[in-house]
């Protein structure tokens, strides 16, 4: 499929980004979906709001494109606190990490992404600043070197990452609040795509919002990159407004999976029925097999297949299911008809 519309993909072009960012919610009642989520961050930072204190550290897990990010700007704006924003690979050394937090005010939101990618050193610097809000700095060099311990402002780390397995211990019991995001369902995803396409100025009928839903492997940013170019397609070939005929049309020529299954969700089912004759086999098998590591395949893929009945897991490993073989034009045991 389109690599731009691979939620892990990272090339996005410029007017991409400016559109996402365009289309992400600021507030909750902007944000569809993940109920339950929303329904306690509610709570909380209503809670944290009238005791006028910082919010509890909060960590966002869940695959890509599920609104992890998106979450850490709405708890900002409805604390009404300020937001800094960085990301685990780029905060290297501590003195980086001891920059940001000094420069939180009072009750700020500090967002972490890829918080699992933290060097271990400056994790454990957080650690400190996360229970104590005080952090230890050098002072001077050479003979008059010396530590001295500051006080930070009370502040919220909103840590964010879609590999919860590769967070050590004491970092995640850190975090107060914990929030798992779920995919989405297309009722979901065509509020969404609507919500997106009247933001784009578009018109769109309910039945073409649901055709692109349908098609977003559970993924919001996957629905909006989709409503996009759907909206090329309707613009240039079409008559501007977005219905069913020309989503078809565009869908087909972007040739989008009918469940909007990306390249390695199809990658695993056809290893699973090729090299496996349907499983069950071992996730560490079949990881080598489509070269991607258990950990990605556990929290990024199978997640998905699974809820939509792709496979299953048993306690002797992952089995495709005769729905993937139905998807894939395949008949199990190989041989069309093969019982009579
Ligand atoms: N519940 C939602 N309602 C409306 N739009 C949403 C929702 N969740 C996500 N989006 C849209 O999807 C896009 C991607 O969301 P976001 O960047 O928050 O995902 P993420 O979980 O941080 O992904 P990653 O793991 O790749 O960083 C956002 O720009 C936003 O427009
Ligand atoms: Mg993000």
């Amino acid at each position: 499929m389109n690599d731009n519309l691979n939620p892990t993909n990272e090339n996005y072009s410029n007017e991409d980004l400016d559109i996402e960012k365009a289309l992400r919610p600021l507030a909750f009642e902007d944000f569809t979906g993940q109920d339950q989520v929303l329904e306690n961050l509610q709570v909380f930072v209503k809670a944290a709001n009238l005791r006028e204190e910082a919010l509890d550290h909060t960590l966002f897990h869940g695959p890509p494109g599920l609104g992890k990010t998106t979450l850490a700007h709405i708890l900002a704006n409805e604390l009404n606190v300020g937001i800094k924003v960085t990301s685990g690979p780029v905060l290297d050394k501590p003195g980086d990490l001891a920059g940001l937090l000094t420069n939180l005010d009072d009750r700020d939101v500090l967002f972490i992404d890829e918080i699992h990618r933290l060097s271990p050193i400056v994790e454990e610097y957080l650690y400190s600043a996360m229970e104590d809000y005080k952090i230890d700095i050098m002072i001077e060099s050479g003979p008059n070197a010396r530590t001295v311990q500051i006080n930070l402002n009370p502040f919220t780390l909103v840590g964010a990452t879609t590999r919860s397995g590769l967070l050590t211990a004491p970092m995640r019991a850190r975090f107060g609040i914990q929030s798992r995001l779920q995919y989405y369902t297309t009722e979901l995803l065509s509020t969404i795509v609507e919500r997106s396409a009247h933001i784009l100025n578009v018109p769109i009928s309910m039945e073409a919002a649901i055709e692109i839903a349908g098609r977003s492997r559970g993924t919001p940013r996957i629905a909006n990159a989709l409503l996009r170019r759907v909206r090329d397609f309707a613009q240039i070939k079409g008559n501007g407004k977005i219905d069913i005929e020309i989503s078809k049309f565009a869908l087909k020529a972007l040739n989008v999976d009918a469940h909007g299954l990306d390249e390695m969700d199809n990658r695993i089912l056809t290893t699973l029925i090729d090299k496996f004759k349907g499983g069950p086999v071992g996730i560490t098998t079949l990881a080598t097999a489509v070269s991607e590591s258990a950990e990605t395949i556990e929290e990024v893929y199978e997640p998905f297949l699974i809820q939509q009945g792709f496979i299953v897991r048993t306690p002797r490993g992952r089995e495709v299911t005769e729905i993937a073989y139905k998807h894939l034009g395949r008949v199990r045991g190989g041989i069309q008809g093969g019982l009579f």
